[in-house]
């Protein structure tokens, strides 16, 4: 007898939107998938797709996994595929005890948040949000930009910095919703913060141009002290490795759930040493845990903070269940 497959499929609200340049973010989808063996050992893996982010959409990701029948042969899933790829992978790689018996560098479950980005909501309503993150443990906070106008959310960025304290990093994250001029308004802001030793830092603005401007982003971390990190323009492996041929240096945000196969992202970063932050896509605690573990074997050293401050933000209590409570509750 083979490996049995089983699907099942998800849908979670936000309790509040997550609001994003590209709009609001009201229900994640996804497909939590459990192989077992002969033996009555189970593997869990998730397929968590961000069709906006360029991953495939749920009904491609849910055909390709139907369409292998109730048995898993280990096949050729196709590169179109990145967060199926995860998924199984890391299935296969959970089922061969990979995951669970491996002691990771960064514990998966009590994850200390002095190593966890906090997320603060957009707009205005970070002010009131940044106090209970610093509260909950967080060192490194990140907001959405490019949601209200420019204006605004540069003075409100103002009114941010004064209330954090000096070891604070804040990453603006513009979800590639900026054009140029507005690119270089922000790091001008930036710039004129990172360069007041009163305050604290910025540590990074995330994809502030269309993820097709690679030459215009490379030129703005040229002209600007401001870290720029990509996001939206290295989606997958093959995006992280044809930006790196491109040139770009600066920092590559990986959201392991949808790069593709974990082991030739793995592979990508032994490969170049990347500067890399890791980062949730929200999904749930069975791709949680795969993504961590693939976080621990790309780089070692628990720096900079996880972008994986996800956790609370839906209307469910699943954040509180394991792996296998999890699938039972579907
Ligand atoms: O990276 C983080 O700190 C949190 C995760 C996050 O921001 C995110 C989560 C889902 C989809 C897109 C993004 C993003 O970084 O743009
Ligand atoms: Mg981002």
């Amino acid at each position: 007898m083979g490996i049995e497959l089983a699907i099942r499929l998800y849908r979670r609200r936000f309790a509040q939107p997550l609001h994003t340049a590209h709009g609001p973010w009201v229900w994640r989808e996804g497909l939590l998938l459990r192989l077992r063996d002969s033996l009555g050992q189970v593997g869990y893996g998730e397929v968590a797709p961000i069709p906006w982010f360029g991953s495939e959409s749920m009904a491609e990701a849910l055909a390709f996994c139907q369409a292998q029948g109730d048995e898993w042969r280990c096949g050729e899933i196709p590169a179109a595929l990145p967060a199926t790829q995860f998924g199984l992978e890391s299935a296969q790689a959970d089922l061969a005890g990979q995951i669970a018996r491996q002691k990771p560098a960064i514990p998966t479950d009590s994850l200390a948040n002095a190593a966890i980005c906090g997320l603060l909501p957009a707009g205005e309503t970070a002010l009131s949000v940044a106090p209970q993150r610093l509260a909950q443990g967080h060192q490194t906070l990140k907001w959405k930009i490019g949601v209200a106008s420019i204006a605004d959310e540069i003075r409100w960025l103002d009114q941010l910095m004064v209330n954090l304290p000096m070891n604070t990093r804040l990453r603006l994250d513009a979800n590639g919703g900026l054009n140029l001029a507005q690119a270089e308004q922000w790091l001008v802001a930036c710039d004129r913060i990172n360069t007041n030793s009163q305050l604290a830092t910025v540590e990074h603005l995330e994809q502030p141009l269309p993820p097709d401007q690679l030459a215009a982003m490379t030129a703005l971390g040229e002209r600007y002290q401001t870290a720029i990190a990509l996001d939206e323009s290295v989606a997958t492996v093959a995006q992280l490795e044809k930006c790196w041929q491109q040139g770009w240096r600066g920092v590559f945000v990986v959201k392991p759930a949808i790069a593709g196969s974990p082991q030739q992202l793995e592979a990508f970063c032994q490969r170049h040493r990347p500067r890399l932050v890791f980062s949730s896509a929200f999904e749930t605690a069975i791709g949680r845990r795969a993504a961590l573990a693939i976080a621990a074997r790309c780089s070692p050293a628990p720096e900079p903070a996880l972008g994986f401050g996800t956790q609370g933000w839906f209307a469910d209590d699943w954040d509180t269940l394991t792996p296998a409570e999890l699938w039972d509750r579907l």
